[in-house]
């Protein structure tokens, strides 16, 4: 391999964070997910694309388990985190959610100020052992979501008070605040304007140097920004999976390159 080739190499492949084998998930009879396998990479932004209803919130929210919430669904198959198995039932989901945080489509802050919404996370897993290193995480979580220079003056106004865009980096803040390994974004930018979404997805980029990032969008020019690896869901089939330049120059499935030049969604 010369020097350029290792230049070019935009992940490493031997990084593995997430592996999901034959995984399934059935909302009472719905089978919303079909026997999916796949590898997701550390320090990597990983694109979910497809059209509306193929299974990209639903696999994204097995990640963390967050379906545990929902009555009527059935995950099963294997999903590990660095190799452990997080359906396991000595896993707490409490726990593995401080690992794998999550951002959701709607800022969502809590009805709180600046601070605690950042503190909050960090108080009930017992990460700081004082006030100072409160202050501390709560700091670089803000500096972290790109947000600090904005608010730090008026730490104690509530986060509600904020700006939709401004909202989204506060809960992204409060996501990182807990230390995570991997952060899921479900449509982070959609309630976004331009603008905003633009400071999103520079912060995404950023936090690709820390975390393992996986975003499901709606949008293809989002996921070709932001993304090293995508994953194209079609009818809760894993269709495809590349290099994200792969999928969106040279895919590989019918069905992919039906998605991506606008015939099927
Ligand atoms: N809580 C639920 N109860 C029952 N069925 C559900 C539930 N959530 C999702 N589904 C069904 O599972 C399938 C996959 O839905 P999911 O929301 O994961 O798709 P998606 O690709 O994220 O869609 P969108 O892009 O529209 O958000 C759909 O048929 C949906 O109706």
């Amino acid at each position: 391999m010369n020097d350029m080739s290792i230049l070019e190499r935009s992940v490493d492949q031997s990084d593995i964070k997430i592996t999901a084998r034959d995984v399934q998930v059935h909302y009472g009879d719905k089978h919303a997910i079909k026997d999916v396998s796949v590898e997701l990479l550390d320090k990597t932004v990983t694109a979910f694309i497809g059209p509306s209803g193929c299974g990209k919130s639903t696999f994204l929210r097995c990640l963390n388990r967050m379906n545990d919430t929902i009555d009527i669904c059935r995950v099963s198959g294997r999903i590990a985190l660095d190799g452990e198995d997080i359906y396991d039932k000595r896993v707490d989901p409490v726990q593995l959610r401080a690992k794998v945080g999550m951002v959701f489509q709607k800022p969502n802050p809590f009805p709180k100020s600046i601070y605690d919404n950042v503190a909050y996370g960090p108080r009930i897993h017992g990460l700081a052992r004082n006030r100072a290193e409160l202050d501390e995480i709560v700091e670089k979580s803000l500096r972290g979501a790109a947000l600090w220079n904005e608010v730090k003056d008026r730490l104690a106004d509530p986060g509600t008070g904020l700006s939709g865009g401004q909202q989204q980096r506060l809960c992204i803040a409060r996501a990182v605040a807990t230390q995570p390994e991997v952060l899921l974004m479900d449509e982070p930018c959609s309630a976004l304007d331009p603008i905003a979404t633009g400071q999103v997805e520079e912060l995404i980029d950023q936090l690709r140097s820390e975390f393992s990032v996986v975003i499901v969008t709606h949008s293809m020019q989002q996921a070709a920004r932001v993304s090293q690896k995508t994953a194209f869901f079609h009818l809760g089939n894993l269709v495809e999976y590349d290099d994200t330049d792969e999928i969106f120059t040279n895919p590989r499935d019918p069905r992919t390159e039906s998605y991506i030049s606008g015939r099927i969604g």
